[in-house]
């Protein structure tokens, strides 16, 4: 039924077929679960295939996202980023930096020494009136409009709201609680859609500059990342390109390598605090992709969606992760607060 996707330095990610969770018999549904919560538990990490997500969608998105890099850098940095507090907008090459630091000043020292080579740009949930998503003009002619990029991202967002809940509920399956437990956590969808682009780059930037990384070593701060890798249409000659790496249980970095039609999800901070530890964030980066042909590593695409609980619940220890009060290791939090909190550090 499921195998590993990564095997090595003793980190196992498992690569699980999702639709026996979606569509499976009772057993089929509950071993699918099982295995989910201990790839979490394990790795901190799996693979899932059989999404509700097709090629189409994620085709039209990466398409879209590359339209969106295309643009102008004045027009880009038209739509920047603002504050944590809205965690929307664009970032340019250097402005935010991946890091495990949280001390302010220990981040700007390493984003000088070695900026991330990458631009991304953060969608959040529509229709908040305090923080309304910045779109890229789509008045007049242009390449954005004519790909419709608004409402391809809209639906984008959509689905993977949708995972996220069937993926907490596969958690929650898997923990033997109300497989509804956590629905109350994340209808409001109050996630944020990434596009990345890690342009093209000269090799010998990485042989120049031995602490270069096209994304620095992090955990994610939220309950749970799905992440869509590289599309065909991202990388020229239908090469998955890679440079994703975990960190193992011995602190080695393993290649995460891309599998077509699958999407890599991964536990966030916030995640292993609700379960009392019992789920792992994993340390992970993003590196010098393998080497082709050529002096120039071609661009990379890929596309994080960050699930959050919904902004306004209290997060303490979810029930079936502890025994008694006595064994509860963390305070419990408001979850919009600890993520604009961790924001607040990155950027
Ligand atoms: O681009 C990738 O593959 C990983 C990106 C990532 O880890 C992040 O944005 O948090
Ligand atoms: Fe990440």
């Amino acid at each position: 039924m499921e195998s590993a996707a990564v095997k090595s330095e003793g980190l196992v990610i498992p690569l699980i077929d999702f639709s026996r969770f979606l569509h499976g018999s009772p057993q089929q549904r509950q071993e699918t679960a099982d295995a989910i919560l201990q790839g979490f538990q394990t790795a901190g990490f799996i693979y899932l295939k059989g999404l509700p997500i097709g090629p189409e969608a994620r085709q039209r998105a990466f398409a879209a996202s590359a339209a969106y890099f295309r643009q102008p850098a004045a027009a880009k940095l038209a739509q920047g980023w603002t504050t944590p507090e809205a965690n929307r907008g664009y970032s340019a090459p250097g402005r935010e930096k991946t890091t495990s630091l949280t001390d302010a000043e220990a981040v700007a020292r390493l984003r000088a020494a070695a900026p991330d080579l990458k631009e991304s740009v953060e969608i959040g949930r529509e229709g908040d009136p305090d923080h309304p998503n910045i779109w890229p003009p789509e008045d007049g002619e242009g390449e954005l409009r004519e790909i419709g990029f608004k409402s391809t991202m809209l639906d984008f967002h959509d689905r993977c709201k949708q995972l996220h809940v069937e993926v907490m509920r596969a958690i929650a399956v898997g923990l033997g609680i109300d497989e509804q437990w956590f629905d109350a956590y994340t209808d409001e969808g109050d996630n944020t859609l990434r596009l990345l682009h890690y342009p093209e780059v000269p090799k010998d930037v990485f042989q120049a500059n031995p602490g270069q990384v096209r994304a620095g070593a992090h955990s994610d701060f939220g309950s749970i990342t799905l992440l869509f890798q590289d599309s065909r249409q991202g990388s020229p000659g239908g090469l998955l390109l890679g440079g994703l790496q975990v960190q193992s249980p011995t602190g080695v970095f393993v290649d995460a390598t891309p599998i077509e039609d699958t999407c890599v999800v991964n536990a966030g901070d916030l995640l292993a605090r609700w379960s009392n530890d019992r789920i792992k964030s994993t340390i992970h980066r993003v590196v010098e992709p393998p080497a082709g042909d050529g002096p120039v590593h071609p661009a990379r695409y890929s596309i994080a969606y960050f699930c959050n609980p919904n902004f306004k619940s209290y997060i303490k220890a979810i029930p079936g992760t502890y025994e008694t009060e006595k064994d509860l290791k963390y305070q419990g939090i408001n979850s919009g607060e600890y993520l604009v909190q961790r924001l607040a550090t990155t950027y």
